[in-house]
């Protein structure tokens, strides 16, 4: 798929991974969604974009993913200002073992119903003209730790649920590819959560063996995960494939044992 004039919708797009992403999308010249929950950090995004890419290519509609409604409305709205849709990350994330419960409901329920507003906008199924959609997990899906449980359960639901969408869309005939993405460590706000009680409740205690864990695997820059995002995107082989990104191996891929049954 090439990028110029492409339409994408990125969650979480304010900062972080989903920024680096938005960027590298607007240098190719995409159009861009910005749909983010923090209004004052979008609204600084989208103006650092709009002077270094040019207005009118950036929208940032604020949004909570875990307001099924507002999530409907943020696709309807990006449909409506540029016309189409062609590529959906479904990046937002959050790290809260105390509020266990809010981090089911946006690191994974929000990201199915993305997936499905997604295939609603872009699928074959209905008339649409394809597309790619990119959900992000996370190298927790991997190798687990006693700091995240609940965290780590959503980025191994995030992995399950993309394979088995992506075999759906496959035999379906969808014309939209569906992959997802696992970085490690990467430098971003999220990073810092791990020291905070309000984000780790109880497992806070362990703070320093995942600290311990960060400097022996080092720490990625966000534009290393937007630079894999952008082969899942434009990578017309890629189904299903499962991307990790890791400071010792780079981007690579996730190989799987061929099903038996
Ligand atoms: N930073 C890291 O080390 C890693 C991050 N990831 C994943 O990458 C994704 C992005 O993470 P980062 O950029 O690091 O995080 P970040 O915290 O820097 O940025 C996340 C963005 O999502 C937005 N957001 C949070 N909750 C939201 C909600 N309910 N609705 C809409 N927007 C919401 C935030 O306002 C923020 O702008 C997440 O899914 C995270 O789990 C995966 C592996 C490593
Ligand atoms: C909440 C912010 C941190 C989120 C980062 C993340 O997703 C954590 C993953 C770690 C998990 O909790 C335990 C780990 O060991 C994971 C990191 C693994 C990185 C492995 C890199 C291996 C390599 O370089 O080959």
């Amino acid at each position: 798929m090439a990028l110029h004039g492409k339409v994408a919708l990125v969650t979480g797009g304010a900062q972080g991974i989903g920024r680096a992403v938005a960027e590298a999308l607007l240098r190719n010249e995409s159009k861009v969604a910005l749909v983010d929950l923090n209004t004052e950090v979008g609204e600084d995004c989208k103006k650092a974009l709009d002077e270094e890419f040019g207005e009118g290519n950036c929208i940032f509609i604020q949004c909570d993913v875990a307001d099924r409604g507002k999530l409907k409305d943020a696709f309807d709205a990006t449909v409506a200002k540029f016309g189409k849709l062609d590529i959906v990350i479904n990046n937002a994330g959050i790290n809260n073992e105390k509020n266990w419960e809010k981090t089911i409901e946006v690191n994974l329920t929000s990201l199915i119903k993305g997936t499905y507003l997604g295939l609603d906008h872009m699928s074959k199924e209905y008339g649409k003209d394809g597309g790619v959609i990119i959900n992000v997990s996370s190298m927790a899906a991997f190798l687990h730790s006693p700091h995240q449980p609940v965290y780590t359960a959503t980025k191994h639901g995030v992995i399950g649920f993309t394979r088995a969408m992506a075999d759906a869309a496959d035999i379906g005939d969808y014309g939209v590819r569906i992959n997802v993405l696992c970085p490690a460590f990467v430098d971003t706000p999220l990073l810092q959560s791990i020291e905070q009680e309000d984000n780790m409740g109880k497992f806070v205690k362990y703070k320093n063996s995942f600290k311990e864990k960060i400097d022996k695997y080092g720490v990625l820059p966000p534009s290393k995960i937007a630079e894999g995002m952008l082969r899942l995107i434009t990578d017309s082989s890629l189904n299903g494939a499962v991307m990790k990104i890791t400071c010792s191996k780079g981007i690579h891929f996730h190989t799987y044992e061929p099903l038996s049954a």
